[in-house]
């Protein structure tokens, strides 16, 4: 079966993963120098004062009865939502956040050892919308897709098991979470387990693909002008993300600017990505996200990428579709929809539209490479 690995063949990125060491510079480089970052930004205190009230993204627990209604609340109006209850373990959040720890205060040349290549999914290096903006991003990351073994062994010649271990315990216990919050997702649209078809047959979930990604957002001296990671939409089916104690993941919502999603203690964020905007056929818009830095404190994240098989094609669902409303989006697999978005950026989901909205605006990630000035 092909895998994500192929996606990026056809399009390459090639970006330089040497930066400067971070923590010895006391100033931001020009080259990391963005501008108008806080516009609209709503900030933690307007949300504490106002938890109950629509500027806050919802935050649901997994235990209510009525999850799947209020996910599918959320969904619709926010693109992104925060579970509790959700039955992972804090010590497994811990270590994972650990991994990462680990990994990202290793010397730059030993991390260089583990190198995503400019066709490849997997490795170390900056993000990998990097190529669509003209300055930097304050961040590193490390991306895991399929086995993590050989970059861990040239990481830590030593002691990759124990790392290899927790990015494994960590990844069957969230594929099982994704699964659970997939089938929440399609209830609340009224899709079933047996209604959801992979190929024309019932989908196989175990056959889910996944890809695990490590973020890094170092001490920042000049945090109002620099950009941990720029505003993006995941391309994914949805992306549970675990973002520790310290904020600086902001959504976008139309008519509220940029808001905060502050950091619960043992929540995770879940945002829904392009690929269940198109099975929606619309109803559910993938969130436009990104990531502030700060100047005190280190920030480390960790978000799973949850996707069909790499090769099922995904359309509007036949329940979702009818003489009123035509599909919106043809279909398209993850792997084709990937090489798409290393092509287009933010305009890949408009480029697999097949009808204008109806209200004549484009749709909401075509405006979004422009939302932030750079220079
Ligand atoms: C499966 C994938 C989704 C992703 C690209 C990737 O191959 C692995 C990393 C993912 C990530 C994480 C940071 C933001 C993002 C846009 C990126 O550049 O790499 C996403 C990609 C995506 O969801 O499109
Ligand atoms: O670090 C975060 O809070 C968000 C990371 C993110 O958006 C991603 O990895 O796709
Ligand atoms: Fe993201």
């Amino acid at each position: 079966m092909p895998s994500l690995s192929e996606a990026y063949r056809a399009h390459p990125v090639h970006i330089n993963h040497k930066h400067p060491d971070f923590n010895s510079l006391q100033e931001l480089p020009e080259s990391y120098t963005w501008t108008n970052l806080d516009d609209h930004t709503i900030s933690n205190n307007n949300i504490m004062k106002d938890t109950s009230s629509n500027s806050s993204v919802p935050i649901i627990d997994l235990s209510d009865p009525n999850a799947s209604k209020l996910i599918g609340h959320a969904c619709k109006t926010w693109g992104v939502y925060q579970v509790v209850n959700h039955g992972i373990p804090l010590s497994l959040l811990d270590d994972i956040q650990w991994v990462g720890q680990t990994l990202f205060s290793l010397p730059s040349n030993q991390k260089l050892k583990a190198i995503r290549s400019p066709d490849g999914v997997s490795g170390y290096g900056l993000a990998r919308i990097s190529s669509f903006f003209p300055k930097l991003m304050w961040s590193e990351g490390f991306t895991i897709f399929g086995s993590p073994l050989d970059h861990f062994r040239q990481l830590w010649p030593q002691d990759y098991a124990k790392y290899c271990d927790i990015v494994l315990q960590y990844d069957e216990t969230m594929k099982k979470l994704a699964e659970k919050l997939m089938l929440l997702m399609l209830d609340s649209l009224g899709i079933t387990k047996e209604d959801f078809k992979w190929a024309g047959s019932k989908a196989q979930f175990e056959k889910a693909c996944a890809a695990l990604q490590l973020n890094s957002y170092p001490i920042c001296p000049d945090p109002d002008r620099a950009m941990g990671l720029a505003p993006h939409t995941d391309s994914t089916f949805l992306t549970i993300l675990s973002q520790s104690d310290i904020s600086g993941l902001q959504v976008q919502r139309e008519g509220f600017g940029w808001v905060t999603v502050p950091p619960l203690q043992g929540g995770l964020v879940v945002n829904v990505g392009d690929l269940f905007h198109i099975l929606s056929n619309g109803l559910y818009p993938s969130v436009l996200h990104r990531v502030l830095v700060n100047r005190t404190r280190q920030r480390f994240s960790v978000a799973y990428l949850y996707g069909p098989p790499s090769n099922v094609e995904i359309c509007p669902h036949a329940k979702l579709v009818g003489p009123t409303q035509p599909p919106l989006y043809r279909s398209v697999t993850w792997n084709e929809y990937l090489g798409t978005k290393a092509k287009h950026f933010n305009k890949a989901l408009s480029s697999v539209r097949l009808c204008a909205p109806i209200n004549g605006l484009f749709d909401v990630n075509d405006s979004n490479k422009s939302s932030v000035q750079v220079g």
